[in-house]
């Protein structure tokens, strides 16, 4: 199974590009501005986008995607998340004042956007993929997934803070071969990382001590905010150097 990786920082500007992730063809985990680099053709193969929570950053994109693709399509695009981000896009986006509302387009019988209730601990196929959502504590509610390919596990963690339900997740997954996982602030911003619930390099290190079996895991740093985004991980490697740890990076396509 492949993951490309369209986007990944925590916000844009000399070629950053927020979360977008496309697994295999038709599966797209959030849809911030990464979601840019595809070609008309790929935009139009997405049938599920998986959203990790409301924030603009991750969804962006889709009220954009769902007009794009509307004239080249018959089916519907099917978005999944917990019920608060689905009634954040309900009220606030598909409201016809700030987009509208493609779930009663071209008619509310056969609307082509649907969105489907998906919460922690339930588990879906997609792509050839078992994905399972897993619980993260964020500003807002949020979701982080795992991705089983029947080879090997692969969990993105969304943006979260730190999280004993979503340390206890991950560490019940036997083939976890890959965690991408977020650090948007630099230390010096740690009260900011607090405040909206975000890790920062120092407690991004103390967190993994809760991940069991590191030595069969691949950590890859996403969401790091641009501003200080070197600085970031230089602290991140700096004190958890003795992990296998690297940056996540645009354009880079994770087997798994
Ligand atoms: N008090 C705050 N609470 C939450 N987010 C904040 C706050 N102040 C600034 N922000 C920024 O707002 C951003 C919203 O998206 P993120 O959660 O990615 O990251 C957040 C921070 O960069």
């Amino acid at each position: 199974m492949q993951l490309r990786i369209l986007g990944c920082s925590g916000g844009i500007g000399a070629g950053n590009r927020t979360t977008a992730l496309l697994l295999g063809r038709h599966v797209l985990i959030d849809a911030g501005t990464g979601l840019g680099e595809l070609t008309m053709d790929e935009l139009a193969q997405i049938d599920h986008v998986f959203l990790t929570h409301a924030h603009m950053d991750h969804i962006a994109c889709l009220p954009m995607l769902i007009d794009t693709v509307f004239s080249k399509r018959t089916q519907p695009i099917t978005v999944h998340g917990c019920s608060a981000t689905l009634a954040a896009l309900r009220e606030h986006v598909f409201n016809w004042r700030i987009w509208p509302d493609f779930t009663a387009i071209p008619s509310p019988e056969a609307g082509m956007l649907r969105l489907c209730t998906f919460e922690a601990g339930e588990t879906r196929s997609a792509a050839g993929c078992g994905i399972t959502a897993l619980p993260v504590r964020h500003t807002v509610p949020a979701l982080a997934y795992a991705l089983d390919s029947g080879h090997s596990t692969l969990v993105f963690s969304g943006d979260t803070a730190d999280c004993a339900e979503f340390w206890g997740a991950v560490n019940a997954l036997p083939q976890l071969a890959t965690l991408i996982i977020e650090t948007a602030f630099a230390d010096h911003e740690q009260a900011l990382a607090e405040v909206s619930r975000h890790f920062s390099p120092r407690q991004l290190i103390a967190a993994l001590s809760q991940l069991a079996r590191p030595e069969q895991v691949q950590i890859l740093i996403t969401h790091l905010k641009p501003a200080d985004q070197e600085l970031t991980m230089r602290e991140v490697l700096a004190s958890g150097g003795h992990y296998r740890i690297a940056r996540l990076a645009q354009g880079q396509t994770i087997e798994f």
